[in-house]
């Protein structure tokens, strides 16, 4: 188990793999890195992975919320700056997609691709952000547990005799509620409008078609935003398709790796 002691936090991370493009996995309000487990076991003979649990989530520690995006992209940044890591492709789902834009707003230099999976320049209203932090502040996740669940899987995903549904609702059920709030604030606060016109490396927008949380069209609105960026829907698939849809989302991942960032690296 690895973990780095940095900006008054620990974060749990994981590197696997080899080769000289670094894939970096970041993770949605309330999960962990296993929901990348399936798309990263076909990509580590070709890729260094750097896999981490952001600040309030999985084994990194609870820190001080409420959180803001800057205090997600610093811990990113030393996590990259400790492992020396170089040539990074960014692939962030969710609130990792805007961990992924704004890092790239603070380094652009060490970007040479983004991967944004189910995100959004900006998620939702802070109205409604604000009311789910109070709602979960009085009571608890169980209330809100099933319509959460109906924006993560797809009807057809969110069977009872599906272990893979039981087990992301079980990873929601044990997230630290104070992380998760905490998350949901620096969410409240972002809006990435500008930081998204201003993207100059190859960008792929991916999203499930069936995604309730930031759906096709919140997607679409942030692929205009962003210069030449490439816009895929994933078919039955909702708010995480590297859970649901691994294998499509691989060959997504792999075709734009191929196709956009090395095809860039070699022209220019
Ligand atoms: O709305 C949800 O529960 C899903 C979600 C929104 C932002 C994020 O990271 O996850």
């Amino acid at each position: 188990m690895n973990f780095l002691k940095t900006n008054e936090t620990v974060l749990h991370y994981e590197l696997r793999g080899t080769g000289d493009t670094t894939l970096v996995f970041s993770n949605s309000l309330g999960t962990d890195y296993r929901i990348w487990d399936d798309v990263v076991r076909n990509l580590e003979q070709d890729f260094t992975i750097l896999l981490y649990d952001k600040r309030g989530h999985g084994l990194s520690a609870l820190a001080s919320p409420p959180y803001s995006l800057d205090q997600h992209v610093a811990d990113l940044a030393a996590l990259v700056e400790h492992l020396d890591l170089k040539k990074l492709v960014i692939c962030g789902l969710s609130f990792g997609g805007m961990i992924a834009q704004g890092f790239y707003a603070a380094h652009p230099d060490r970007v040479k691709g983004l991967i944004l999976c189910d995100t959004g320049h900006k998620i939702g209203t802070a109205e409604a952000w604000q009311t789910r932090i109070e709602a979960l502040q009085q009571n608890g996740y169980a209330p809100m547990l099933d319509d959460i669940m109906a924006r993560w899987f797809t009807e057809s995903f969110r069977r009872d005799d599906n272990p893979v549904y039981q087990g992301c609702r079980t990873m929601l059920e044990r997230q630290d509620l104070n992380g998760y709030t905490g998350t949901c604030a620096a969410i409240r606060d972002t809006d990435l409008t500008e930081e998204a016109r201003k993207i100059a490396v190859p960008t792929l927008c991916v999203v499930g078609d069936e995604d309730l949380a930031t759906p096709p069209a919140l997607v679409e609105e942030m692929a205009g935003l962003i210069p030449g960026a490439d816009y895929r829907v994933i078919t039955n698939a909702g708010h995480i398709p590297c859970v649901e849809q691994p294998q499509a989302t691989l060959t997504l991942i792999r075709e734009f790796i191929t196709k956009r960032v090395m095809q860039e690296t070699v022209n220019g």
